[in-house]
């Protein structure tokens, strides 16, 4: 389906860093996308990929139910990269040996390169050695027939291989990771020198690959676009609009979950700012009956999740011939979503895992393989006022995952007073777009206090500040104590209510961004 010219296609066996081999390459401006191991061979082979890249791996080869993809990718006249369990895939499909190793490598690594060609051209100086990251037990015995060494580690004796006629590599390292210090080389050395590819994926490019996509797929139908405000349906919304222009309408829902003043501007926003057309739906009453006495979060993420999309399917009925819903999904709401092979996943994202089995509308996610820095970077090639492009992210499923336990009417008003002071103390102190996010979190408990000389027995207020490139991964922002005692005091004297204010000093992993 997509139509971007050179791609390098990465199919993922469930490593930590796949996501980050994904963006080492878009780096180098070259598309590249992630699917899963499972993908079918006739689907891989209609995406025309200039090369191929199979992940790293918690799974042993030998495992029972060791994840293999379809061994006809060999045949598809591409060039392959094995990256660690995927050498070792490789290895053991085209007929070599994988054995569990008598000592695991992980961490920093000594690569000794005996080959200067390849993935190691340009390296200069044979035999070289090399900083690298390993994080493996198991390792290549035998190489596949046809295949030789180029560089070995202390306890990897064929910590790289290559093919001597095919187009074929394997590495025992993680070229992605920033600890690799040749990782960048050895990644690029792929991308142009093995697959040929020319560095010409560029936003802009990007901007007209998707469009014309999004043109040839509708073609006269109706889209309807989830609008929240934030920055990436806001980019969906510039984008769809630039392929089909009236053809979308717009729609945001205030869920009764969003903060003070919200719904108000954003809506102001679009309609002053912009020429979308925008419906918007007061879903108040519709989401808080629905989460009245639910306390688990994936129980309020999946009636949110569904709530949302009852109410798009509505609102497509009253328009004629909508067949599309555009969503702002990135990555990361993806990853956190799915399950790996069984194990349950992070968390349901409402826009991904919280999403119901059925769906009338067929879905247009754009940005489903981008990071959030990637989608900022396209809002302003759109030309998106930075208002919008560096708003902090602001989760669907709003205020209702930021109160711990049930959710209720009395809650909401008492959390969205504090966080409204936290935004505006972030705001006028200049933190605001240095953090990742900034807000107020509700916790379920009373503390007892003392006010005004009587005793108080009240709610307690957390405030999560957190520093991130792409909420992967994240750390709590070291904010001024002065400002962190600003925000404290404020909210103690200001919101009824509350009495205690707690600072949440967890990085992720292992916390998570959001506490639900
Ligand atoms: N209140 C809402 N009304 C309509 N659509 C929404 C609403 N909240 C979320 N969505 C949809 O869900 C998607 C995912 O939400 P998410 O919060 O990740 O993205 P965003 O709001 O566009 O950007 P940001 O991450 O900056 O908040 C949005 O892109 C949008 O399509
Ligand atoms: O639109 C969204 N729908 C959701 O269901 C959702 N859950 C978390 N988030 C946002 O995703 C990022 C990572 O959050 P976590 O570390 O809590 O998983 C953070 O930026 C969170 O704010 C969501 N966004
Ligand atoms: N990081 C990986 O891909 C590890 C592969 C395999 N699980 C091993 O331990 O060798
Ligand atoms: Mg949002």
């Amino acid at each position: 389906m997509s139509t971007h010219a050179q791609k390098i296609i990465i199919l993922d066996f469930g490593s930590q860093t796949t996501q980050l081999i994904a963006r080492r390459i878009r780096e180098q401006k070259v598309y590249s996308e992630i699917h899963p191991y499972t993908l079918p061979l006739a689907e891989l082979r209609a995406m025309q990929p200039t090369g191929i890249i199979l992940s790293g791996s918690p799974a042993s080869v030998h495992d029972e139910d060791a994840p293999f993809s379809d061994a006809g990718i060999y045949e598809l006249g591409v060039p392959v990269l094995g990256i660690c369990y995927g050498a070792q895939l490789m290895t053991v499909q085209l007929g070599g040996q994988v054995e569990r190793a008598d000592k695991q490598e992980f961490g920093k690594a000594r690569l000794t390169v005996e080959y200067t060609g390849g993935l190691f051209a340009g390296l200069e100086i044979a035999p070289a050695r090399f900083q690298v990251w390993m994080s493996h037990s198991d390792r290549i015995k035998e190489p596949a027939p046809g295949f030789a060494v180029t560089a070995t580690s202390p306890d990897s004796p064929c910590a790289a291989l290559r093919h001597l006629e095919k187009p074929f590599v394997a590495i025992q390292f993680h070229p992605e990771v920033v600890h690799t210090l040749i990782g960048t080389d050895v990644l690029r050395n792929f991308i142009f020198g093995l697959c040929g590819c020319r560095p010409e994926w560029t936003m802009q490019s990007f901007i007209e690959d998707t469009v014309a996509e999004i043109r040839a797929r509708v073609g006269d139908d109706q889209v309807i676009c989830a609008l929240s405000g934030g920055v990436d349906s806001s980019v969906v919304a510039a984008l769809v609009h630039r392929a089909i222009g009236d053809q979308l309408t717009c729609i945001y829902v205030d869920t009764g979950l969003m903060r003070t003043g919200e719904s108000a501007s954003v809506l102001r926003f679009f309609r002053e700012k912009t020429s979308l057309q925008v419906i918007d739906v007061n879903g108040t009453e519709f989401f808080l009956s629905s989460l009245e006495g639910i306390a688990d979060p994936e129980e309020k993420r999946k009636r949110i999740g569904y709530g949302f999309i009852e109410i798009f399917e509505a609102e497509a009925r009253k328009l004629a011939n909508v067949r599309y819903l555009a969503q702002g999904t990135l990555y990361p709401d993806v990853i956190e979503s799915v399950s790996f092979r069984g194990k349950a996943p992070i968390k349901s994202h409402h826009n991904v895992g919280g999403l119901p089995e059925r769906m009338q509308l067929d879905l247009i996610e754009p940005l489903r393989e981008l990071f959030k820095d990637e989608v900022r970077e396209l809002g302003l090639e759109l030309g998106l006022p930075e208002e919008a492009i560096y708003r902090q992210p602001f989760p669907g499923p709003g205020l209702g995952i930021r109160i711990m336990g049930p959710v209720t009417a009395q809650r909401l008003d008492i959390l969205r007073r504090a966080d409204a002071i936290v935004l505006e103390e972030m705001k006028d102190s200049g933190w605001y777009r240095k953090v990742w996010q900034s807000f107020a979190v509700l916790l379920p408990i009373q503390t007892v206090g003392v006010m005004g000389d009587s005793r108080t027995y009240e709610h307690v207020i957390a405030l999560r500040a957190v520093d991130s490139r792409d909420a992967m991964t994240a750390d709590w922002s070291q904010l001024p104590y002065e400002l962190l005692g600003r925000i404290s005091n404020r909210i103690i004297n200001e919101v009824r209510g509350v009495n205690r204010v707690v600072y949440d000093i967890s990085s992720k992993p292992p916390a998570t961004i959001e506490w639900e």
